[in-house]
């Protein structure tokens, strides 16, 4: 692989990345919608049965050899999304 392929590729690779952080804004504006009303309702953050569904869901999108990166990445993904449901969380409590 020449030094030129190595940045085309980093080239895509950074395209990827801008895009995934695109729609991982989205997804924490619905995470922070959920945080809401988890408070409101008084219930926990931490949803094991869903987490569980989201990552089935995921890993049946693929071919066997990448369920379990698939698996890691959206548990990567639920772990730094319940980190900002907590914050949102502790936000509301402040002023209340
Ligand atoms: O769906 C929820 O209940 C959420 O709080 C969102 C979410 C997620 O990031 O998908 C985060 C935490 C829960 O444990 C389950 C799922």
């Amino acid at each position: 692989m020449s030094e030129l392929d190595l940045s085309e590729i980093r080239e895509e690779i950074d395209r990827i990345d801008r895009q995934m952080i695109a729609l991982f804004q989205k997804r924490l504006d619905c995470v922070c919608d959920v945080a809401r009303y988890k408070h409101a309702n008084g219930l926990p953050i931490f949803d094991e049965t869903r987490e569980k569904a989201v990552i089935a869901k995921r890993q049946a999108q693929v071919e066997p050899e990448i369920k379990a990166a698939v698996g890691q990445f959206m548990q990567a993904v639920m772990d730094t999304c319940k980190l900002v449901e907590a914050d949102v969380i502790d936000q509301l409590e402040k002023f209340h």
